[in-house]
């Protein structure tokens, strides 16, 4: 990665945690440019990491070897018109996508080049070094597969997938479950400020246990999740009529229906985008 500038295109939530992940794990800030069509979020970005930034995308991708277009699904058809009007050299360039729902073929119809390209599916816990990113690669040479290894290692695990298709269901597993774990969090939140306690009180509550509970899964691997849940459930105590109720309303499938949702829609997304 010495001497290769990686540009992320749409420096929004999700680049702002790459970037922050790759920084913060000793990436050489000044081979990173991030844009933005919006200045504050720059400053914001360049403040914390002292990355560059600009509002010109092109300017950026011209002086990149690795480009991460980072814009939401529903933006990237008219971002990569502008790349490929640009006339730019696509030659010595390796494109990274992170976007939900676009495949290899679309993005390829919207450059109007047949480029390089990995697609990536990261998540936002990668600005603490605690990311997953899963990983598609598409004509992408193998020292271009250990430099985009290299890139999303310094933020968290990475996972090549074989499949395209497999996009889709790591976004389930992946990409998007930060999401359910904070709706979680939420719930058990709302339930401690309804018995009392405090604002402050209830977040550091559910913060604390949330973190615990996830190192005690980390840190006692050859102990399956389930036996760490027995190890807090009592016979006849107060974990166990908590868990029943949890299975009483269908915990299981309402997790399994909502990935199923989640697949649906990145496959929708696939026709549509
Ligand atoms: N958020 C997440 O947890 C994850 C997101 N992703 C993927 O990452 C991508 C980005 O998502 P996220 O970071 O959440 O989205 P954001 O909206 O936070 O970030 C995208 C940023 O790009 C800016 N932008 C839009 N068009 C352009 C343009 N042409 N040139 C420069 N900047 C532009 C947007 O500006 P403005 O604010 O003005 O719209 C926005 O600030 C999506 O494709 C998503 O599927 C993948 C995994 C997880
Ligand atoms: O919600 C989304 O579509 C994106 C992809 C995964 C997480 N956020």
């Amino acid at each position: 990665m010495a001497n290769k500038t990686i540009a992320f295109i749409g420096t929004g939530n999700m680049s702002y945690a790459i970037i922050g992940g790759m920084v913060k794990s000793g990436f050489d800030a000044q081979h990173i440019i991030a844009t933005n069509r919006n200045e504050e979020k720059l400053a914001k970005v360049s403040a914390d990491f002292g990355v560059q930034t600009t509002t010109n995308n092109l300017d950026a991708i011209a002086q990149a070897e690795v480009i991460v277009l980072s814009v939401k699904p529903q933006m990237m058809a008219e971002l990569c018109q502008t790349i490929q009007a640009s006339g730019i050299d696509f030659k010595n360039k390796l494109f990274v996508s992170v976007a939900a729902g676009i495949t290899v073929t679309r993005l390829r119809e919207m450059l109007g080049h047949p480029v390089r390209l990995v697609r990536c599916m990261p998540n936002t816990p990668s600005l603490l070094g605690k990311g997953v990113s899963g990983l598609f690669a598409a004509d992408v040479s193998v020292d271009e597969q250990t430099l985009i290894e290299q890139v999303f290692s310094s933020t968290g695990i990475v996972v090549w997938l074989d499949e395209e298709q497999k996009i889709n269901d790591i976004i389930a597993v992946t990409g998007s479950s930060p999401a359910y774990f904070f709706l979680f969090m939420e719930t058990i939140e709302a339930k401690a400020l309804e018995l009392g306690f405090s604002a402050v009180q209830a977040r550091q509550l559910v913060e604390q246990t949330a973190l615990g509970a996830a190192m005690m899964a980390c840190d006692q691997q050859a102990i399956s999740l389930e036996q760490l849940r027995a190890n807090v459930t009592s016979k006849g105590g107060t974990t166990h009529a908590a868990i029943e109720t949890y299975k009483a309303n269908h915990i299981n499938k309402i997790t399994s229906d909502a990935m199923d949702a989640c697949i649906a829609r990145a496959k929708e997304m696939e026709q549509e985008l």
